[in-house]
């Protein structure tokens, strides 16, 4: 599903990611690590918005170099900054717009519009200007613009960072029953319990790549 073949990141002068090589098919993939540590440059390589210095990446089959556009149409992205993502001025037309570029009639995107806002308790401010909501409100709207779109895979940076105690355990929630595959960077650990496979980077390096509580483990002793 995700392949990173000997991958180094080189930014500034400074090596973000170095000698990367993971070969990903779990289900719930998470990322955990230091600030710094290169988490979000890894996420950003397997949809394309960030490219190797050396090595590469395959997504789906298919190289991000060559491929970036359609990865990004099979890969949906969910920013830890939701206003890099919410673009319409009213809630319900944000996630509207995602399903129109895909050609839908305005019937069908009326429906799954109301569908997904309803489903993550956003349908109360369907009509509302978007750069109104909380934080947490934003995030949650980010995701439903995300997850309107059906991708096949999903990559979340640190999703819960916003979200009040029962919006956490929503997406905790939607992250156990989501149909997709999932790579989640996050700081939230109690939401990586059920996972499949933890990675653990250190200095843009994966220094533990286990189940949620060896890997944890592995990164609270580095922490210490
Ligand atoms: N565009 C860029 N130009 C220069 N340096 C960058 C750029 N993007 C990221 N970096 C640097 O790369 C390193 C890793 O950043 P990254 O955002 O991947 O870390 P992270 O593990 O996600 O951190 P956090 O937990 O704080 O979100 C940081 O030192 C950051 O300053």
């Amino acid at each position: 599903m995700i392949r990173f073949n000997g991958v180094s990141v080189r930014l500034a002068g400074r090596d973000v990611l170095s000698d990367v090589t993971l070969s990903l098919s779990e289900r719930r993939i998470g990322v955990v690590g230091a600030n710094g540590s290169g988490k979000s440059t890894l996420a950003r390589l397997v949809n394309g918005l960030a490219l190797p210095t050396s090595g590469d990446v395959t997504v789906l089959g298919r190289d991000t170099r060559r491929h970036a556009a359609r990865i990004r149409r099979d890969v949906g992205f969910l920013f830890t900054d939701p206003d890099a993502q919410i673009v319409m001025p009213t809630v319900a037309e944000d996630v509207a717009l995602s399903l129109r570029r895909k050609g839908l009639s305005p019937a069908e995107v009326d429906e799954r519009v109301r569908g997904v806002l309803a489903r993550y308790g956003l349908d109360r401010h369907a009509d509302h200007p978007a750069h109104l909501l909380s934080g947490g409100q934003k995030q949650l709207l980010a995701l439903c613009a995300v997850l309107v779109l059906e991708p096949r895979l999903l990559v979340m940076d640190e999703p819960t960072t916003l979200l009040d105690l029962r919006h956490s355990r929503l997406v905790a929630d939607l992250l156990r029953e989501l149909p997709q595959p999932v790579l989640v960077v996050t700081h939230d650990l109690g939401l990586l319990d059920s996972f499949d496979r933890v990675i653990v980077l250190d200095q843009g390096r994966v220094v533990a790549d286990a189940t949620p509580g060896q890997a944890i483990g592995h990164y609270r002793r580095l922490m210490s």
